[in-house]
């Protein structure tokens, strides 16, 4: 029989593959969104600095997101099962420019010098992920879950920051907003379900290769804190 950690892809079923690697991967999930920067932000005792070169890097992250997304989108075209999920994609591309738009906003208000900004080395290698998701030949399977991973981390980490007993920066809270907000935990929902709906029906060796991503992605998130940090 087809066995998956003790249980039968049956069972595997019933909870999702996305819920069953969250728990199986628990540990590396809460260091990303209970990482010690995260952990600043939820208490207030964040340092600016770390939150400024944080705004800096991730602006470059997310230009390099907009041509990964718009992979996603066309694997989907390609390869996808459902007509539906294009347009979920589809409203995740549009929301970049939103989201391009206010890193703008925000390094202007904190006086960040975006057009100076050289990219470390963390940043680079995260960057070079994403390029290297976009080849033709990575599935659907494998981007789609990349990409709900990516944005859920961050959903995850920003709603923490604001739930009941957080004391959050006044100054930062428009920023724990942007991701943590419901809307956003609606999206990454709905990017979940195409990752589980793909997952379930996937060969071994293509749960395999997500796995391994996933695992991939959330090293390099932890590693994207620590750079903002200062401590790469
Ligand atoms: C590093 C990182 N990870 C995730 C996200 C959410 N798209 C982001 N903006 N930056």
């Amino acid at each position: 029989m087809d066995k998956m950690e003790g249980k039968t892809r049956g069972e595997e079923r019933k909870i999702g593959v996305i819920e069953t690697w969250s728990r199986k991967h628990r540990l590396l999930f809460d260091g990303v969104t209970r990482h010690p920067l995260v952990l600043s932000i939820r208490d207030g005792s964040i340092n600016i600095a770390s939150f400024k070169k944080w705004l800096a890097q991730d602006y470059l992250f997310v230009r390099a997101f907009v041509p990964f997304v718009a992979s996603v989108l066309i694997k989907a075209w390609k390869e996808s099962d459902e007509s539906g999920d294009m347009e979920i994609i589809l409203g995740g591309v549009a929301s970049l420019e939103n989201e391009i738009a206010w890193f703008k906003r925000e390094a202007s208000k904190w006086g960040v010098s975006l057009s100076e900004v050289v990219p470390q080395q963390a940043n680079k290698k995260y960057c070079g992920l994403l390029e290297s998701l976009m080849n033709p030949e990575v599935g659907y399977t494998v981007a789609i879950t990349a990409f709900w991973a990516i944005e859920a981390v961050y959903q995850e980490s920003f709603a923490h920051c604001i739930e009941e007993g957080s004391k959050p920066p006044p100054e930062l809270k428009e920023t724990c907003e942007r991701w943590g907000n419901e809307a956003f935990a609606k999206y990454c929902q709905s990017l979940q379900n195409i990752a589980n709906r793909r997952l379930q029906k996937a060969s071994d060796e293509e749960l395999k290769k997500t796995e391994v991503m996933l695992l991939n992605v959330l090293e390099h998130e932890v590693d994207f804190w620590n750079m903002s940090q200062g401590n790469v």
